[in-house]
């Protein structure tokens, strides 16, 4: 199984490959002007301009109103605001899950906002995993077949030793012949994300990943998603509620009313928390404290 800690492990380890830290002070742009500007080929994902209402007219719900955000390979990033912020309307745009009313949305090199339906649907299952509250597995299938699925919905080979090989990842390799049933809702949930790594996707979005679970299992699961970054490179975009489970990222983003409210790296839940607590006071409460 992957080990657990967290962030502040990488540091310690001398082995395999460490990705990069983000290293920008502000949305897009480096904060060291030594370093070679970023570019889209070294972002994961990119959203320029990302605007999305509900409706229309006067009753339009802007969700979100021109994001603007560069997300690196080998990075986790958490995304988090007050309720109503634009946090799920912001994943379902990112992962080509909806489209936006304006704006683009880079994966790599490829503008998920050209593409059409079936050419999405594609890329979903060959470059994009997710991790969603509800784990999502198929009952009537074993640990190791739900794991495969999305290698045979693209369409490939489903090798067994891959399915053991993430199943290894996350400490479950022995339950491979089990139903969903026959597991904890943790270990559900690990399931899920080995599942989401086994066609080595360019970005796992999860959604709330933790939502269901208990303090301690949460931890175990979290610090999965961390070791996934920083032992094999994957980038890892996660909406949260949670102070705690955003403290595992290397940076959280905070969105309040469909924009970008700031962001936070190397965050600490205290930090993360207090960072929330401005956000979700009324605009003219944070008049008067002002
Ligand atoms: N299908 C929809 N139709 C109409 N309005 C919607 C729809 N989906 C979301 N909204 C509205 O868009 C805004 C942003 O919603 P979104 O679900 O993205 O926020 P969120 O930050 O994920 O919220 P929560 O934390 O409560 O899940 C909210 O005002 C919401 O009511």
């Amino acid at each position: 199984m992957f080990g657990r800690g967290k962030r502040g492990d990488r540091r310690a380890r001398t082995g395999p490959v460490v990705p990069p830290r983000p290293d920008h002070d502000t949305f897009g742009a480096p904060s060291n002007p030594l370093h070679t500007p970023r570019t889209h080929h070294t972002s994961a994902v990119r959203l320029e301009g990302v605007a999305k209402a509900y409706g229309r007219g006067a009753e339009a719900v802007h969700a979100l109103r021109g994001v603007d955000l560069d997300i690196p390979r080998g990075t986790f990033t958490a995304v988090m605001g007050p309720s109503g912020s634009g946090k799920s309307t912001f994943l379902h745009c990112a992962a080509g899950l909806d489209k936006p009313d304006a704006g683009r949305v880079l994966l790599g090199a490829d503008d998920l906002t050209a593409m059409n339906e079936n050419q999405l649907t594609r890329l979903r299952r060959t470059r994009l995993g997710f991790v969603f509250q509800a784990f999502n597995l198929l009952p009537s299938l074993t640990v190791e077949k739900n794991v495969l699925l999305p290698l045979r919905l693209a369409g490939q080979r489903p090798e067994r030793g891959r399915a053991a090989e993430v199943l290894g990842m996350v400490g479950l390799h022995e339950h491979a012949g089990r139903r969903p049933a026959q597991l904890s809702g943790g270990q559900q949930q690990r399931v899920a994300i080995a599942r989401a790594l086994v066609t080595r996707p360019d970005v796992l979005f999860a959604d709330e990943p933790t939502g269901a679970l208990d303090t301690t299992t949460a931890a175990e699961v979290l610090a999965l998603l961390r070791r996934a970054v920083d032992d094999t490179g994957a980038t890892v975009v996660m909406v949260t509620h949670d102070p705690v489970a955003a403290s595992y990222a290397d940076r959280v983003v905070f969105l309040a009313e469909g924009n970008l409210a700031g962001h936070l790296h190397a965050p600490t839940p205290e930090a993360v928390a207090a960072r929330m607590v401005g956000l979700s006071q009324p605009a003219r409460a944070q008049g008067r404290a002002a």
